[in-house]
């Protein structure tokens, strides 16, 4: 007999304490465990992203009732404990008793059976005084508050209060708390958006018009993407909104050669090809096999013949690039801190001493990629992040050490997005501000 609480145990044991990713995570655990009916893949799904979601906040509840430290407990029990708080605390379909038992069971079952009667006496001190614990002050630990009310990791929170201010930041972080419909792109090449939304409402999914671009969509109620007939047809890419911006704003014109140097799995290089109406050419590259692999299947599942794939580490000089792009698009690996809505586990992997590494990864990049463009033609530097280290300090780095001049992006995008920063060449989308994920995107032409 299937157990769902063990099931969720090894993918939060594969998360958190094994760095993988948990979206990949939880999209094998799914396919492995198809055969069970849709509620049961539900308590999986919500209950391992819930955790995730609310890890700190369980964290700082366990710690009220436990003298030892979380993070000086056995990794299995810590888990357990957490995927339990999390239902005491926001599953009241499921009874306390049940979670406390099912709780105990599990350490037994993972062979801590001496640690029984101290899981058991954690969680059912919880189920008593969940409503009587004390959160942090919002006035007098404004950081502390923000930190366990959305548990996000304090030095995040701190940055990004530096820049943008409490009352900005606590929207951020509400808005990366909030369950949104799955944003798609519409494939105009393909069919007209009218005949796309009949497609999707005839299979009884609910379809809304996204903010910002006409072409973009927001879909709810689906089972699974690969069954989505119009998504099967290539009719449409799953795409957020600000990533379709990036297109927008290097706005290529028919016939343009585009080189994206870090492209995989491929969404705006197949968006550039897209709207390259089958003109000119979009080299998507990365570097691993894999990616390149995963992008040549989409090109030919979308039939797309204005687009490749190629296998290029975008730090090793390609001589053989040099001046070739009308664009190139630097769509660089980042700390991703702006899509922590999407993808929970981010912010507890990502630390100052990593980020520190991923802004000299993307400088390199950047060192080494500049030369491919024409002279006159177009530099995108786009990041899923929302500090400045990465974004405006990196831009302001290039240009101090590059050809290249900032141009303005107000041609490209729609009034409602249009802003000082836009009119100077850059804009810094933030969710909970605006309607769509963290993202940095900067327009840089070559002057020489
Ligand atoms: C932010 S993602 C790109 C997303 C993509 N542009 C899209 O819209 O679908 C960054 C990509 O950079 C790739 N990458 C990391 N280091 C790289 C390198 N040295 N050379 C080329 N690609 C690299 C990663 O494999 C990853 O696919």
């Amino acid at each position: 007999m299937i157990n769902l609480r063990e099931i969720i145990l090894g993918a939060l044991m594969d998360i958190v304490e094994e760095e993988q990713y948990s979206h990949i995570v939880l999209k094998d655990v799914l396919e492995k465990y198809q055969y069970l009916d849709k509620r049961d893949r539900a308590f999986i799904t919500r209950v391992t992203e819930g955790t995730l979601e609310n890890m700190l906040q369980m964290d700082y509840i366990i710690e009220r009732f436990s003298k030892v430290k979380v993070e000086n407990m056995k990794l299995v029990i810590r888990n357990i404990l957490r995927m339990s708080v999390y239902q005491l605390k926001y599953m009241d379909s499921v009874p306390d008793s049940a979670v406390c038992n099912e709780g105990v069971r599990l350490a037994q079952k993972r062979g801590f059976y001496q640690l029984k009667g101290f899981v058991n006496g954690v969680l059912r001190s919880v189920a008593r005084n969940l409503d009587k614990v004390e959160y942090p002050s919002k006035e007098k630990q404004p950081l502390l508050y923000l930190s366990v009310t959305y548990s996000m990791p304090e030095w995040i929170v701190k940055s990004w209060c530096e820049l943008y201010g409490f009352d900005a930041v606590e929207k951020i972080c509400k808005d990366m708390h909030e369950e949104k419909p799955t944003s798609i792109r519409c494939n105009l090449d393909k069919t007209e958006k009218e005949q796309i939304i009949e497609s999707l409402k005839e299979q009884g999914i609910q379809v809304e018009q996204s903010p910002y671009l006409d072409y973009a969509l927001g879909i709810r109620g689906y089972n699974y993407m690969k069954a989505v007939l119009a998504f099967k047809r290539g009719w449409f890419q799953v795409q957020d909104v600000s990533s379709m911006l990036v297109s927008e704003i290097a706005a290529p014109k028919w016939g343009d050669y585009c080189i994206d140097v870090c492209a995989a799995p491929g969404g705006k290089s197949l968006h550039l090809a897209d709207m390259l109406h089958g003109s000119g050419h979009v080299e998507a590259r990365d570097i691993t096999d894999y990616k390149v692999r995963l992008m040549q299947e989409n090109i030919e599942r979308i039939g797309v013949i204005n687009m490749s794939a190629t296998l290029q580490d975008a730090t090793v000089f390609d001589p053989e690039s040099v001046e070739r792009a009308d664009i190139l698009l630097a769509d660089v690996p980042c700390s991703g801190l702006g899509v922590i809505g999407k993808k929970a586990d981010i912010r507890y992997k990502m630390t100052p001493a990593k980020q520190t590494e991923i802004i000299k990864l993307q400088r390199k990049i950047l060192d080494t990629v500049w030369k491919y463009v024409k002279v006159g033609g177009t530099l995108i530097y786009s990041t899923c992040t929302i500090g400045a280290e990465e974004n405006q300090y990196n831009v302001k780095w290039f240009l101090e050490n590059y050809p290249f001049v900032l141009e303005s992006i107000d041609p490209y995008i729609c009034d409602e997005l249009k802003g000082k920063t836009t009119s100077a060449g850059y804009l810094q989308l933030l969710p909970g501000i605006h309607k769509s994920d963290g993202f940095f995107i900067a327009r840089l032409k070559r002057v020489k």
